[in-house]
Formats: C-alpha cells, sequence, structure tokens
C-alpha cells in the first residue's frame, strides 16, 4: 500500500496518535478482491495479514483515530471519536485515494468504557453489507477484509475478536462538524480548517470561499437525499442513524443492526435498543432531514443561517426526485414530459398504493419487485396476482398500473431491464447468521460463497435459488443487537 497522510499531515489536533493493540493468531476470515483492487493490492499475503491485524506496523502508515461528537438517539454527545477504529491513511488506489481502517484494532483516547474491539460477527456483517451495498449501485463505504481471531472478548456472551478493514474515501462525519463547533465555543478556526480540508479533499471543483461553502452544503443535503431514497427502495434499514454515524459524503457508513426488509414493514425496526423506532425504516427519510439540521445548525458560525435553511428547504426536493427515479425504474414506467408535480404526485401514489397492497398481504420486499422481471405487462393476467390475498385491490391497483405504463413493444427488454433494478439478492439477516455459525465453527466456504453471490445481485444465478428465499422460521424478525 502506498499512503497519502493529508489528514494526519494537515489536521493536527482533529485525531489522536494511537497503536494497534494487535490481534493474536490472525487470519483471514473473508478477502474482497474488488475493494482490493481500489487500492492496488492483489492477494492477501502473510506480512498483510501481519500488518491489518495490527501485529506489524505497515510502511507508511500513521496510525490514529479521528475526534468527532454527534447527536446519539436525539441527545448530544459532546464527545466521541474513533473508539476502536484506527486509520493507517490515505491509500492510492488507480482512481483515487481511500481512507483505510482498522475497525476493532483496540483503544484509543476516545473508547470511553469500550474495549476497542469488534466481535466477530459485528465485522462480517460489516463486510457483507458494504460489499453488497455496493453491488446494489448504493453509495457505501467498502470493505477490503475481514480478520478473526481466537481472542476472546465480552458481550452479552464471549465471543472472539475480529477486525473489518474499511476503506471510505472519507472518514469524515456530521459529526466531526458538531465537535469543532460546539467544543471550540464559537471559535471559527477549526471548523473552517475542516470544512476546507472537505472542500480540498473532496469537492475541489468547489471555491473555499462562502460561494463554495454554500455549494458544498447544498451537495451534502442532495447526496444525504438521494442515499436515503436508495435505502427506500432498496429495503435496507440502517438502524443506527446517529449523527456520527453520517458520512459528509453521502455514503452508507456504520453497520451495526441493520437489516434488508425480509416483509415489506414501514415501521420495521432492525435495532434491538431502539423499541420506540425513532430509526424505523419509514423514518429514514425524515431522519436524514433531521440529522442534516444537526449538521446545519453546527455549520451556522460560518456559512450564513439563511443559505443553511435555503439548502435544507430542498432536502424533500431531492429526495423524492431521486426516489421516484428509483421507482419509476422498478415499475418500469417512464417520466410523462413534461416532468411536473401532477405526474409525480400520480406516480407516488402509483407507487405507495403498491407498497401499501405489499405490506397488508404481508410479501416479502425483494422478491415482490423481483417479480417484475418477469411480468408480461401486456397481459391482463398479472402473475404477480397469485401473491396477494386481498385480489380486488390488487386487480386496482394492476389495472392503475397498466394505463400508466402502456403498451409495452419489447417485453423481453423491459423484463430484462426491471432485472437490473429489482435484485434478485439481498444480505437477508439470515443469510448473514448462517455465513457467521459457520466461521464460528471454523469455516469461512459459506461466508466466502455467500459474498460472491452479493457481487452479483441482479444476476439470476440458478444454482444459488435458495439464497433468495424468505427466511426460514428461525430467521425470521431477527432483531440485532447494538452490541458489536
Ligand atoms: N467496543 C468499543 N470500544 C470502544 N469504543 C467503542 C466500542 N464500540 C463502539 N465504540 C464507540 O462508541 C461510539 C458509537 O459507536 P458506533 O457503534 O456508532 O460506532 P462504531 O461501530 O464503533 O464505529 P464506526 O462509526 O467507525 O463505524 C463511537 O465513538 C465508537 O468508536
Ligand atoms: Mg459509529
Amino acid at each position: 500500500m502506498k499512503f497519502k497522510q493529508d489528514y494526519f499531515d494537515q489536521l493536527s489536533g482533529f485525531y489522536s496518535q494511537v497503536t494497534p493493540q494487535g490481534l493474536p493468531r490472525p487470519q483471514w476470515l473473508a478477502w474482497s478482491e474488488d475493494a482490493a483492487a481500489l487500492i492496488g493490492l492483489k492477494q492477501p499475503d502473510d506480512e498483510l495479514l501481519q500488518g491489518l491485524a495490527g501485529n506489524q506496523a505497515i510502511p507508511g502508515a500513521s496510525y490514529y483515530a479521528q475526534v468527532y461528537s454527534g447527536h446519539q438517539f436525539g441527545g448530544y454527545s459532546p464527545q466521541l471519536g474513533d473508539g476502536r477504529s484506527i486509520i493507517l491513511g490515505e491509500a492510492e488506489g488507480p482512481q483515487g485515494y481511500w481512507d483505510v481502517a482498522l475497525k476493532g484494532a483496540g483503544m484509543t483516547p476516545y473508547s470511553r468504557h469500550g474495549d476497542g474491539r469488534a466481535v466477530m460477527r459485528s465485522a462480517v456483517r460489516e463486510f457483507l453489507v458494504s460489499e453488497a451495498l455496493h453491488h446494489l449501485n448504493i453509495p457505501t463505504t467498502r470493505a477490503l477484509a475481514v480478520i478473526g481471531s481466537d481472542l476472546p472478548v465480552w458481550r452479552e456472551t464471549q465471543e472472539t475478536a475480529a477486525i473489518t478493514v474499511r476503506l471510505a474515501k472519507s472518514h469524515i462525519r456530521f459529526g466531526h462538524f458538531e465537535f469543532f463547533c460546539h467544543s471550540e465555543q464559537g471559535s471559527k478556526d477549526k471548523l473552517k480548517q475542516l470544512l476546507d480540508f472537505t472542500l480540498s479533499q473532496h469537492y475541489p471543483e468547489l471555491s473555499r470561499d462562502q460561494a463554495g461553502y454554500i455549494a458544498w452544503f447544498n451537495r451534502v443535503v442532495a447526496d444525504t437525499a438521494k442515499l436515503i431514497a436508495h435505502w427506500q427502495a432498496v429495503g435496507f434499514a440502517h438502524g443506527v442513524m446517529n449523527t456520527d454515524n453520517m458520512s459528509i459524503l453521502g455514503d452508507s457508513f456504520d453497520f451495526g443492526p441493520f437489516a434488508f426488509l425480509d416483509t415489506f414493514e414501514e415501521d420495521f425496526i432492525c435495532n434491538h435498543s431502539d423499541p420506540n423506532g425513532r430509526y424505523a425504516f419509514g423514518q429514514q427519510p425524515g431522519v436524514g432531514l433531521w440529522n442534516l439540521q444537526r449538521l446545519a445548525q453546527a455549520l451556522v458560525p460560518i456559512i450564513a443561517s439563511d443559505d443553511l435553511i435555503a439548502a435544507l428547504n430542498t432536502y424533500q426536493h431531492h429526495l423524492v426526485q431521486a426516489y421516484l427515479v428509483l421507482m419509476r425504474d422498478k415499475l418500469g414506467i417512464k417520466l410523462v414530459e413534461p416532468a411536473g408535480s401532477e405526474q409525480d404526485e400520480a406516480d407516488l401514489q402509483l407507487i405507495g398504493g403498491f407498497t401499501q397492497l405489499m405490506e397488508a398481504n404481508r410479501l416479502d420486499h425483494t422478491n415482490t419487485w423481483r417479480r417484475f422481471a418477469q411480468l408480461d405487462p401486456n397481459s391482463q393476467h398479472s402473475s404477480l396476482r397469485d401473491d396477494f390475498i386481498d385480489l380486488a385491490g390488487f386487480d386496482t391497483w394492476y389495472q392503475a398500473y397498466r394505463e400508466r405504463l402502456g403498451q409495452v413493444s419489447d417485453v423481453a427488454g423491459w423484463q430484462a431491464a426491471r432485472a437490473q433494478v429489482n435484485p434478485k439478492y439481498v444480505l437477508r439477516n439470515y443469510l448473514a447468521q448462517e455465513a457467521i455459525i459457520a466461521c464460528e465453527e471454523g469455516n469461512t466456504q459459506p461466508l466466502a460463497d455467500l459474498h460472491q453471490l452479493l457481487t452479483r445481485p441482479f444476476d439470476e444465478q440458478p444454482e444459488k435459488e435458495a439464497y433468495a428465499k424468505r427466511p426460514p422460521e428461525w430467521g425470521q424478525g431477527l432483531i440485532m443487537s447494538c452490541s458489536s
């Protein structure tokens, strides 16, 4: 790996230098070839294993933990930071630089009461979902590898420690800006330094002045809205949308108790520690805005409030437009020109009508959408109909859908296009769980197979049909704890 150290060199005071604690008897549990290619790596070898396990220094790496704060479940935590993630620097790849972070590499000055470790099950889940979201064309941090060990760690029971090697275009979170706003008590210097750094690294086309700052915040609002539109369209519940888990670049970031929906449920809660459903699936669009409001508040010392508010006011527009693009594509309906609010409103009703029917009929989110890849849209008799108990409700909806769709001339082409946007395979919790159990038993093959499957989520892969099944009884409504 070849590193540059811009964050480390240019932002002293924004991190603490740390030494990883190392993992005894490390072993590769997972490796992502295409994430490796992002930073010019080819093969996992022993030297790299010892380096990424924190047992040996990696040449050119600076080991540091970033400081940030954030709103967690609505309340402000003034002092957070990388309590178990150690960043090595920005590794050079053929198409740019990626932060390399060892998540679970031991204690840092920000560990508070934690042990600095990650357990194997959470490291595997983060690895799988990072790679799965990427291949679903959803912005996300990536994962290079999972390194396991026999080091015991305590959660509800004894488990073993592991490290996820995370690649991110940036680790800067909304919470970084919150920290330097609130801790500096009105001094603009650090906040401005952080924003200028963010702009120079990630938005080089923007000027580092008021106009550039405003344009940048508008971008953050739009990118966050687009990310959440993706989550809603694919049926992904993040579970812990605290502002310290919101990437400034609009990437999906920090994966804990996340879930892809099995049965479609608007109020689905995936996080055991969220009984009130603050981060329920259907709440995510609102939480995205709430989080952006917290970021805007932190930016008040350096960006005029009116400009921040004007940008926040565009959130809903970006979200709805991005959502409409994705959902029209899933349904195979085209935007009718001229674009306008009436058409949008009618399409939102059509989409909402379908998701309500899915919910009322307890249908599987992924499999139901995938049906559009086999549907003959010119036929009055839909193969989808058999899935519904409320046949009258379905017939009414289907008639409206066919009217909106019109006659399709190239049915095969239309179906193929639906298969490219309605995935066949997603990382259902029970699939992740099966791979984790196998790893506990020393068998990493199921994890490798699942990872491989998820790199081609839109392809049929007939030999892997079983992975598209709804969860068996034991795997239904698996709710993950926050402990990781
Ligand atoms: N086992 C642990 N030891 C020390 N600190 C921890 C531990 N688990 C979580 N933390 C810290 O608690 C805060 C909130 O944790 P959260 O679960 O959001 O993040 P994370 O999963 O540890 O890391 P990241 O956000 O980098 O993906 C963070 O500051 C995090 O570093
Ligand atoms: Mg976090």
